[in-house]
């Protein structure tokens, strides 16, 4: 895509390690991406072309945080599917993640032994549970014995786009079709008209009034109405190519523009809450930003990743959400309560940066520089042109602190234990962790107080691996780190006495802990806050005391809040009272009576009497009060037939599984959608056209007469470790499986010896 809009002049390759946006050392010496980078660059004609921002997401399961980020800012997506593969569990995973933001399907891998795009259009609307229509298909052509893929049927400008294997820039326009592509043409015309007429009126009108020949339907009335259809998540529009083969890239650039959401059209605009819960209405308009009575406007933009180049120092992309973001401005971290000023402002086109005077609602671009540093990932910006005389009620009515919504960032699972070499490194280390738990949240540090151990968290062993080698390597880092554990926690099963510490000349706060339920209701007295997962929350009633509203003017809510929040953090670590791990699923809650003298200007006192009132709270629970919990997986595996047996016995007996369902592949329906949609589907899928694959002849023994079983199953992750080389063994390498995070479970009394035997 970059090659071809001309931001570079070779197009990189996985394979020797030169891609652009998989920069890192390690996605290089890998192949594969692991922190999802943003890009810009314009397509079209010159006079009338689109900025595309595009985000390429890694794929592997233990890297899912870089794609809920990055589903949380963008406006449409492109699903690239193997023609080999089809549509794998992962697949399946990352569609549901991204569900009402249209989509287009990209069948690449089509130059393959063995690829599909008839089995694999089929899937896509049978598994993920979508109409599609086919906006171009692919064409071979028999040379010797072998059938090659060649390029691409275009259904609505009724041509071949005939590519050239030795020259990327080379394609051919063939217009005149033999017999077997026209069948192929008016087949898949046939069918994306029919598909389309179920939704745009507009074009059963036009069928009805001015041709009813779909042959005739210009391509323009048709690229409209695929746009409509598209945005309404109606329809998913499917492509094939090679891109390894530069076959059917262009055509999919052009389907980019012309059938995903502009960030005006998105239908998934995010939600914009100010701190007393209220939502306002996102208004993209570059120009107005958000209106607020009459005496300006706000710019309201959300930091959805943040890097630490060597040459550039911190890098914070951003989305701008409505109004203007200006080099220059002051911005407000509604997050963290900070100000400061923005340096350059940056557009990413492939690596190399371009500076902007400003970034306007809808668009993606970088805020460079040290003023930056102290960004995090998932946290808002605000920026106003507010005049002088309202600024003041404005802040005190709390309106500068909006929240675009929060990224929920997963529980990590996993665990190793890390130390400086030397004491004289422990500083280094820490600069070290704190930089990559910058870039990537979803690591996360936890200290044991007692002990005074580190902890690296992850979401799976791979991430930690990869986080290992970055600190190592990359960063230099002169650690040691140990083996990587599945992370235990504990949590309580009563409610704590209230503990109420005072101090003169007026401080009061009286707080008590109380186990979380999973589930909360929305009470209109409360206010939860998160307190960085774990399903631990700090929760406070609202005041409703009129002559609390000083603490506005005085000390701001947000600086209040904060400290609370701090001093619940740094009080869980903690940890339980069985085993010391980490707390979970707690909440500590502030009551109304709470105090502060009229004067107060700084938190240190609000800081140590919450900490210490919290320790008490939990003091007050019993040891037999506490629970330790492990996390239990959703565990997806497909295998064949006749290794079922052996499969399942393996994973009720040695592995404690809970078996939820086993059924045929075509069978599954996990699509959380009803039993209708399933039939539905599946009916769509048997009657819609599918050109015939001629590269099918080796095919894997998915399409062969081999029946595949899908099994679900719950099971506690401690027995998942290493599962990968388990399957392999019992199922000659023909098993695979995925998995992803359930929640966390008590452990049995027998299962708590083993575990408290092995930490
Ligand atoms: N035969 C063939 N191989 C391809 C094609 N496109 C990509 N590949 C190969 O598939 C492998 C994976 O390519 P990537 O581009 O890294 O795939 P990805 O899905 O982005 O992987 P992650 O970055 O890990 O998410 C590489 O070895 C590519 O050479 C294609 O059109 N044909």
């Amino acid at each position: 895509m970059l090659y071809y809009s001309g931001k570079t002049k070779h197009i990189g390759n996985v394979d020797q390690g030169d891609t652009v946006t998989d920069f890192l050392p390690q996605e290089r010496s890998r192949g594969i991406t692991i922190q999802s980078a943003a890009i810009s660059f314009d397509w079209g004609p010159t006079n009338n072309s689109n900025r595309i921002n595009l985000i390429d997401t890694p794929g592997h399961a233990d890297f899912t945080f870089e794609v809920i980020r990055s589903l949380r800012i963008l406006d449409g997506c492109v699903t690239i599917l193997d023609a080999v593969a089809g549509v794998e569990a992962q697949t399946l995973k990352v569609w549901k993640q991204s569900a009402g933001i249209p989509k287009i399907c990209f069948v690449n891998k089509m130059d393959r032994m063995g690829a599909s795009f008839g089995r694999t259009v089929k899937e896509v609307v049978s598994k993920l549970h979508t109409r599609c229509i086919l906006i171009n298909t692919p064409v071979f052509e028999t040379k010797g014995d072998n059938c090659e893929f060649v390029g691409v049927l275009d259904t609505l400008n009724k041509c071949v786009l005939k590519y050239s294997r030795d020259d990327p820039d080379k394609f051919e326009v063939i217009v005149d079709l033999p017999e077997s592509l026209n069948e192929q043409l008016r087949k898949s015309r046939e069918d994306l008209v029919e598909t389309l007429s179920g939704y745009d009126t507009d074009l059963v009108e036009y069928i009805l009034e001015v041709t009813d020949d779909f042959m005739e339907i210009p391509a323009d009335i048709l690229n409209n109405s695929i746009r409509k259809a598209t945005l309404a998540n109606y329809v998913t529009p499917i492509l094939c190519g090679a891109s390894f083969k530069n076959i059917g890239v262009q055509p999919l650039l052009d389907a980019i523009s012309l059938y995903l959401p502009s960030p005006v059209e998105t239908p998934k605009q995010p939600k914009i809450t100010r701190t007393d819960g209220k939502n306002v209405p996102v208004r993209m308009d570059p120009n107005k930003g958000l209106i607020i009575n009459n005496n300006g406007n706000l710019c309201v933009s959300l930091a959805f990743k943040v890097i630490t180049d060597p040459i550039r120092g911190t890098m914070v992309f951003v989305r701008v959400y409505s109004g203007t973001l200006k080099s220059g401005n002051t911005v407000y971290n509604s997050t963290t309560g900070e100000k400061f000023k923005i340096g350059k402002l940056v557009v990413m086109h492939a690596n190399v940066p371009e500076e902007t005077n400003d970034l306007k609602a809808g668009q993606i671009g970088v805020l460079t520089g040290t003023s930056a540093a102290s960004v995090k990932t998932g946290d808002t910006l605000v920026t106003h042109s507010i005049k002088k005389d309202a600024l003041k009620s404005f802040k005190q009515s709390g309106e500068l602190n909006l929240r675009i919504n929060e990224i929920e960032i997963p529980p990590p699972v996993f665990s190793a234990a890390i130390e400086p070499k030397t004491l004289g490194n422990k500083n280094q280390m820490e600069q070290a962790l704190q930089q990559i738990t910058t870039e990537d949240p979803s690591l996360k540090i936890t200290r044991d107080e007692e002990t005074g151990q580190t902890l690296l968290n992850g979401m799976g062993e791979l991430h930690l691996e990869i986080a290992r080698d970055r600190l190592l390597n990359d960063l230099n880092a002169q650690i040691n780190i140990g083996k990587v554990m599945v992370s235990y926690k504990e949590t309580i099963n009563k409610k704590s006495e209230v503990i109420t510490k005072t101090q003169e000349p007026a401080y009061k706060l009286s707080m008590s802990v109380e186990p979380s339920p999973q589930e909360r209701n929305n009470n209109d007295d409360e206010i939860w806050y998160s307190l960085g997962g774990d399903n631990n929350y700090f929760i406070m009633n609202k005041p409703k005391d009129k002559d609390k509203e000083w603490i506005y003017q005085t000390l701001s809510q947000t600086s209040f809040v904060n400290a609370l929040i701090s001093s619940c953090i740094v009080a869980l670590q903690r940890g339980g009272k069985t085993a010391n791990f980490p707390l979970h699923s707690i909440g500590i809650r502030l009551l109304n009576d709470w105090e502060l003298p009229i004067d107060v200007s700084d938190v240190s006192t609000i800081l140590s009497l919450s900490r210490s009132a919290i320790c008490s709270a939990l003091d007050s629970i019993d040891k037999s009060s506490f629970a330790v919990l492990e996390p239990l997986m959703a565990v997806k595996i497909s295998v064949l037939e006749q290794d079922l047996g052996n499969v399942v016995q393996d994973l009720t007996g040695a592995r404690k599984a809970q078996i939820l369902s086993i059924e045929d592949e075509n069978g599954a329906t996990d699509s959380g959608d009803s039993n209708d949609d399933v039939l539905i589907f599946q009916d769509i899928a048997n009657k819609m056209y599918l050109p015939l694959d001629h590269t099918n002849k080796n095919s894997p023994a998915k399409i062969g007469a081999d029946i595949i079983k899908v099994i679900d199953a719950l099971v506690p992750l401690g027995e998942m470790v290493a599962y990968m080389n388990r399957l392999r063994s019992l199922t000659q390498g023909r098993g695979s499986f995925v998995m992803e995070y359930h929640g966390m479970e008590k452990v049995s009394d027998d299962r708590l010896a083993c575990i408290l035997e092995d930490y």
